[in-house]
């Protein structure tokens, strides 16, 4: 979810822009705008932020949110979309059970973060290496089906944190045959952003390859042909080729990587990818590193957050960290097309099976009657203009 300064950016520049109307004065200038989202998913990533900056930065804590009516969906349509799910009973409890854990309703009462039970049936627990067992649940029959497109298109590995996510395609890697290639970026640090300070100078390159975050390529990138991709940049909307967009690898050249696209817009178009100089959105250091490095990440395994939007029909959910964060649980929960797609391998630190893991919701974010409230205010308010409007 976007963080609400955006949304207040654009107010003031909507209002800007209509400053000549009677409306300039009103939200957007007048204008009417639709937003489509679930204060059950992941809400804005603060880098460092605590509970409440989360929370404070979220469009319901925001001045335009007295102004907005909201509308709310009320059928999973990636569940009943799918012909597989014949059973409408089954269907409708596995639904209610995605939405109560998003609603923070399972588990003891809590202050947020829940310890909660898992149903046996999504629980793989028996293994002797755990990313062994939740690779062959996820992707069977590796071997044959790895350049297969239909069967790499549909399934994903979901971890909580990037170290997990990097285990698992590594792992997933040296299983596929063929030598693959190896891609190293170059790393620098902007030098307009740094304040004069000796302490930057001592900063090796060894040290800042070593650096990794969310959204950012890893300084290393191993790929075979067939192996799954995914971007991390807008490179082309127009051609569907937009931050999220999965794609597999067809050739890697030295300086350009081919790929088939299998998500989105545009699939099965082969393209081809150049390096780009990046930088993290919002910078972990007090340094802005630039990495030149192929905009991907290899995504077998993909973090819960950078699956937000996927529509998969299996999900292999591996948790040997729980989730930290609001709503992570509950978008890894409701990105299966069926409840048969659904494998949850949950492990303590000594690598023992478990059948619980915590749900983090913060309920003061679901504000239900507080919207309720704005929802009938705004009722009146557009009541009483059609009046005025009348006489
Ligand atoms: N009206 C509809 N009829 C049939 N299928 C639909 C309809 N709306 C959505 N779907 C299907 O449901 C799935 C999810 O749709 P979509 O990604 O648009 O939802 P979303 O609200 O953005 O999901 P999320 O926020 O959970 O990622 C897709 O597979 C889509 O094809």
């Amino acid at each position: 979810m976007a963080h609400k300064f955006c949304f207040e950016a654009f107010d003031k520049t909507l209002k800007d822009i209509m400053s000549n109307s009677n409306n300039g004065n009103s939200s957007f200038g007048g204008k009417v705008i639709v937003f489509g989202g679930d204060f059950r998913q992941i809400l804005p990533v603060i880098p460092r932020g605590n509970r409440s900056d989360i929370v404070n930065a979220t469009i319901n804590a925001s001045y335009l949110w007295q102004h907005c009516h909201m509308l709310t969906l009320t059928k999973n349509m990636r569940l009943q979309n799918n012909p597989s799910n014949s059973n409408a009973e089954e269907l409708r409890e596995f639904s209610q059970w995605i939405l109560d854990m998003g609603d923070g309703k399972i588990g003891e009462s809590n202050d947020g973060y829940a310890t909660i039970r898992i149903p046996n049936s999504f629980l793989i627990m028996d293994f002797h290496d755990p990313i062994d067992a939740i690779v062959q649940s996820t992707y069977p029959n590796l071997v044959q089906q790895y350049t297969k497109e239909d069967f790499l298109q549909s399934r994903a590995i979901l971890a909580s944190t990037i170290d997990v996510v990097d285990q698992i395609n590594d792992y997933v890697l040296s299983l596929v045959p063929g030598d693959g290639k190896e891609y190293l970026s170059f790393d620098s640090i902007d030098e307009t952003e740094v304040v004069e300070n000796p302490a930057f100078e001592a900063l090796t390159p060894e040290f800042l390859n070593s650096l990794r975050t969310s959204g950012l390529p890893n300084h290393r990138i191993k790929l075979k042909i067939g192996t799954p991709i995914m971007l991390l940049r807008n490179i082309d909307q127009l051609e569907g080729l937009c931050n999220g967009t999965r794609l597999i690898v067809t050739r890697l050249a030295n300086h350009v990587i081919e790929a088939k696209i299998i998500s989105g817009k545009n699939n099965g178009n082969v393209i081809c990818i150049p390096r780009m100089s990046m930088s993290p959105s919002q910078s972990p250091w007090p340094f802005k590193l630039i990495r030149r490095q192929f905009p991907i990440i290899v995504s077998y395994a993909m973090t819960i957050n950078k699956s937000q939007g996927q529509s998969l029909a299996n999900v292999g959910l591996y948790l040997p960290k729980p989730v930290f964060s609001h709503g992570q649980l509950y978008v890894a929960l409701s990105r299966v097309q069926s409840k048969e797609g659904l494998k949850i391998l949950i492990h303590d630190n000594e690598g023992r099976p478990s059948n619980t893991t915590t749900n983090v919701v913060f309920k003061e974010i679901r504000t239900e009657a507080t919207n309720l409230k704005i929802q009938q205010a705004t009722m009146q308010r557009l009541e009483e203009k059609n009046k005025q409007l009348e006489q």
